[in-house]
């Protein structure tokens, strides 16, 4: 069974100002297998954020199912970790207390769930940085603060929302290839929203290529190649050219 089921799926807002209904996505299917580590690409406005806020639970589809673990998701759940384009951090706590936020809003042992947050701040390269508070924290080492909250509670699926960014090139290539790591070590399924044609490429085992306006599934591209990935490579660039190809179709369209 797919961890994550999408079934014809759409969604519409309502554009309260202009009086008018905007069509985010259209007959959306999609299914992720466990392992899969899905990145959503597509041109801007296709819907890749929408989507990505229906499988966490923070919108609800207009027509169609959204499940996971064969679970209806009717809102926010522990099963999925978001981390989002902002780090969304408490700037009054601690790196350890943010890491270990939702333990902590729990209740329990503080020292116990202290040792827990240790693990995943060691985990995303923090060690040393744990009584730090997100004001002294660079734009990288606050997002591995976000994902370290997400790893926490050991959910079945990541959402990654643009999580790159907002950082410089080098930062991201180096977050791109932790993050990889963590997945490869500890597995478990990752669906990531990008406009980075590399960036896909650089981390997905599927590219899945939408179309705007509405927006849908163009493709679904598996990506076979060896890791780390060699974004000079004929290979890559093969694929490079493939997606890119799925891309402009949209545009020679619109
Ligand atoms: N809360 C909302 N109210 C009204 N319209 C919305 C809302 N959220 C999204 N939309 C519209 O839905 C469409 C899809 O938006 P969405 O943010 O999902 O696209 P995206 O592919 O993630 O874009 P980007 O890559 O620019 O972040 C857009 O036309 C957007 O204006």
């Amino acid at each position: 069974m797919p961890v994550i089921e999408i079934n014809g799926v759409c969604k519409a807002f309502r554009d309260a100002k202009r009086n008018v209904e905007v069509t985010a996505l259209a007959g959306v299917d999609l299914a992720v297998e466990r392992n899969q580590f899905i990145c959503l690409l597509g041109p801007s406005g296709c819907g890749k954020s929408t989507l990505l806020n229906m499988i966490a639970g923070f919108e609800r589809p207009t027509e169609g199912s959204v499940k996971v673990d064969g679970q209806l998701v009717t809102g926010p759940g522990a099963d999925r970790g978001v981390v989002f384009q902002q780090p969304t951090l408490m700037p009054w706590l601690p790196v350890w207390e943010n890491v270990a936020f939702h333990l902590l809003m729990r209740g329990g042992q503080k020292g116990a769930h202290r040792r827990t947050a240790q693990t995943f701040i060691d985990m995303v390269g923090l060690t040393g940085f744990e009584d730090h508070y997100p004001a002294e924290l660079s734009g990288g080492m606050s997002q591995r603060v976000g994902i370290a909250r997400a790893l926490l509670m050991n959910p079945r699926v990541i959402l990654m929302d643009e999580p790159f960014s907002a950082l410089d090139e080098q930062t991201r290539m180096q977050m791109q290839g932790e993050l990889v790591r963590l997945w490869q070590h500890h597995e478990g399924t990752v669906v990531f929203v990008t406009h980075g044609i590399d960036e896909a490429l650089t981390l997905g085992t599927h590219v899945v290529v939408m179309s705007a306006r509405p927006g849908k599934i163009r493709a679904v591209v598996p990506l076979d190649l060896p890791r780390p990935r060699d974004i000079t490579s004929p290979a890559f660039n093969d694929l490079k050219r493939y997606v890119l190809e799925m891309l402009h179709v949209d545009r020679s369209n619109s």
